[in-house]
């Protein structure tokens, strides 16, 4: 063991010896200082150790084989060197420094240090930061208990080791090359631990002392982070799902209040995120029960539960499942399909169905435009009798929309997928419409088709006959008619055998029937049991309250026929539409208007009063023909073939040289106009 001697018993020295108590090869054996402090004085008599003010005395008196020179004061070392050639070691003052304020371990000296110092100690010791301090040698200076904890070394195994073999992946020998600050670096340490550690260069009076690390435990909140982090995503993730989604999708937790909707949802039931959020279940949009409390209550899904929706009540599917966290009730989530335009679009499918089977029943009630209180009355007579088998009889002047309401009542019967036919009485010849209409046995006429032919009644099996201008049809053919209606039974022409069919007759006529009556052209007996359920239409200028609804729709019709983009009716051109005496009807008024677009520029997007034709010279030229009557001369006969002529060109003239159409407004048949025709010499008669 070597016997030491310390110079300087101010804190250097103190801290030296304080080091060197018990150490196992140097004994410490006196301490000299001009200027002993207490503390050095205390510790030196409590061991035992000789002090003095002067080095050489002590010197001679102790000999000792090293002196350690701790307060930097090498003029002292020299002094001694020179005379006794001691050897000595310098151990410099801010090294000495260090130790003092790091010193541990020693409870004596602990017990001496200042309160300022104790202090110190504590809040190192006492940190939940780890701190490691080594020297310029790399040895461990410093290690405290949370160092200790994060490392999973004990200090007394790190104080005066060299940092490296303690702990192999420490950076802090770095520092005492670089000498520069590292703040808040990540380490991940031997056991694994995760630090955020900021290294700081110890200097004192401009020498590099040593290094400093000051670091934290960053192991559970990064893995928190991560998990925070992977959750946030998740949720981020889960929202965006929910809200790209077209289907109507609400959330709520286990309290049933709302937690969360998307855009569709808003859409579907017009509730939007401060109706719904944080709102109870129990009062939401569905009818009854909520579906989320349901779900809440029972735990098991609710599936496939039809409802109707939303300010506009639509159809809806909900389907509501609760939400299960291993086996806890979170809350459930619902998700509403919106089958309200899958509805429409198999109505739409059926109607095109219906379209394609019967041919021809093309129109619906909703295809009948108008809300006066006439053409209303007329249609829930109509609607009413379509739930019904009976047979209907519509009477309404040429172009009112007699076949559009034939269509309808069979569209809306239990018939509607079954054969629509319609025949037209006034356009066949009485044999041919009688061969038609009942068909005939093989070898019933010349040119009889072999095997014969079934008529448009058998056609119509099931279905509906549709008879339009009954009015026409001569009186032989009507006793047949009536068999048909009262027995429903048929027998074809040139047959004997009698067969039922299961028909409903729609028949249509503008000619006053009673008037035909009276003249003995139409029987009575088939006119009562027609007139079971008789169906008036309106003509136009009795409702003309439905000019303007009428009018717009026939332009989109118009615009989608002749792929035009006609927008608007000018208020001028209204007024003028509304003025008009309208003798043929909605036909007219659609004939007016498809003229009007015909002969518009293209770009035009309104029609204007200058695209119709001028109304007053219409109904003028009418007047005049009219007028006319008062100055002929001549006998009844030629006054009747006047008049009969003016009408005839009236008729022409209002229905723009269509001959069908006038003679459907004339009550005549077009074989009959056209005889008429030709007997006055009107054939080629000019409209203008
Ligand atoms: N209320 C209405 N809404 C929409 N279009 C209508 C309406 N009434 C008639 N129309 C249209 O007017 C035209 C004439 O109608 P329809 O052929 O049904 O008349 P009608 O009374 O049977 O005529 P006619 O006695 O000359 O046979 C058709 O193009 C029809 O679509």
């Amino acid at each position: 063991m070597k016997r030491a001697m310390i110079v300087g018993g101010g804190k250097g020295g103190t801290a030296l010896l304080g080091m060197m108590i018990g150490h196992e090869h140097m004994e410490v054996v006196g301490l000299a200082d001009l200027n002993l402090q207490a503390q050095g004085m205390r510790l030196a008599t409590t061991y035992g150790l000789q002090t003095s003010s002067n080095a050489f005395t002590l010197y001679e008196q102790q000999l000792p084989d090293i002196v350690f020179e701790a307060t930097g004061d090498e003029a002292v070392l020299a002094d001694l060197q020179r005379h006794v050639g001691v050897q000595t070691a310098v151990i410099p003052a801010h090294v000495c420094n260090l130790l003092y304020n790091l010193l541990i371990g020693k409870d004596e000296l602990i017990a001496e240090l200042s309160q300022q110092e104790r202090l110190y100690h504590t809040i190192f010791q006492s940190t939940h930061d780890g701190m490691i301090a080594i020297d310029d040698a790399e040895e461990i200076l410093l290690f405290n208990r949370a160092a200790s904890r994060i490392t999973d070394i004990d200090h007394k195994d790190a104080i005066g080791k060299r940092i490296n073999t303690v702990m192999p992946s420490s950076k802090l020998p770095r520092l005492l090359q670089t000498k520069s600050m590292e703040s808040n670096q990540k380490q991940t340490f031997e056991n694994g631990r995760q630090i955020v550690t900021t290294r700081i260069p110890l200097w004192i009076d401009g020498y590099c002392i040593g290094a400093l690390a000051v670091f934290q435990d960053v192991t559970d909140m990064v893995d928190m982070a991560a998990k925070v982090t992977n959750l946030e995503s998740v949720q981020q993730l889960l929202q965006a799902i929910i809200h790209s989604s077209d289907e109507a999708i609400s959330v709520v937790n286990e309290e049933g209040e709302g937690l969360m909707i998307n855009p569709a949802y808003t859409r579907l039931t017009g509730l939007n995120e401060r109706d719904v959020i944080g709102k109870p279940a129990t009062t939401d949009i569905y009818e009854g029960e909520s579906m989320h409390m349901r779900t809440l209550h029972t735990r098991m899904p609710v599936r496939g539960t039809q409802m109707k929706v939303g300010p506009h009540k639509k159809d809806v599917i909900v389907n509501v499942a609760p939400i299960l966290v291993n086996g806890e009730l979170k809350g459930s989530v619902g998700v509403i399909h919106d089958v309200s335009e899958i509805r429409t679009l198999t109505n739409e499918l059926e109607k095109a169905k219906r379209r394609l089977r019967t041919l021809e029943a093309k129109y619906t009630f909703e295809d009948i435009i108008g809300r006066s209180s006439a053409l209303a009355f007329a249609k829930e007579q109509a609607f009413k009798s379509a739930q019904t088998p009976v047979d209907v009889l519509l009477r309404g002047q040429s172009g009112t929309g007699k076949e559009l309401f034939a269509h309808a009542i069979h569209n809306e019967s239990e018939r509607r997928y079954q054969p629509f036919i319609r025949v037209n009485c006034a356009a066949l010849s009485p044999t041919l419409l009688e061969s038609e209409l009942f068909g005939y046995e093989e070898g019933a006429f010349t040119g009889a088709q072999k095997g014969g032919k079934r008529g448009l009644f058998e056609e119509a099996h099931h279905g509906s006959i549709f008879l339009d201008e009954i009015g026409e049809v001569p009186k032989e053919t009507q006793v047949k008619l009536l068999r048909v209606l009262q027995e429903k039974e048929i027998v074809r022409v040139g047959g004997t055998k009698a067969s039922t069919v299961n028909v409903r007759i729609i028949v249509a006529t503008n000619v006053d029937l009673e008037d035909a009556m009276r003249r003995g052209d139409f029987r009575e007996d088939l006119f009562y049991r027609l007139n079971k359920m008789p169906i008036f239409i309106p003509s136009l200028r009795d409702r003309r309250e439905d000019i303007p609804d009428l009018s717009h729709y026939l332009l989109h019709k118009i615009n989608q026929e002749y792929g035009r983009s006609v927008l608007t009716i000018s208020e001028r051109a209204m007024q003028q539409l509304l003025s008009y005496n309208w003798p043929g009807n909605v036909r007219e008024l659609e004939n007016i208007l498809g003229r009007a677009v015909i002969h518009m520029n293209y770009a035009d997007k309104e029609l204007d009063e200058m695209h119709l034709p001028t109304f007053a010279a219409v109904e003028d030229r009418d007047e005049h023909l009219l007028s006319e009557r008062g100055d002929t001369e001549g006998t009844l006969a030629e006054r009747m073939a006047q008049y009969e002529q003016r009408e005839l060109k009236g008729a022409l003239v209002a229905h723009n040289g269509n001959k069908t159409a006038a003679a459907r407004r004339l009550g005549i048949s077009v074989r009959n106009l056209y005889y008429k025709l030709e007997k006055y010499g009107l054939e080629k008669i000019d409209l203008q």
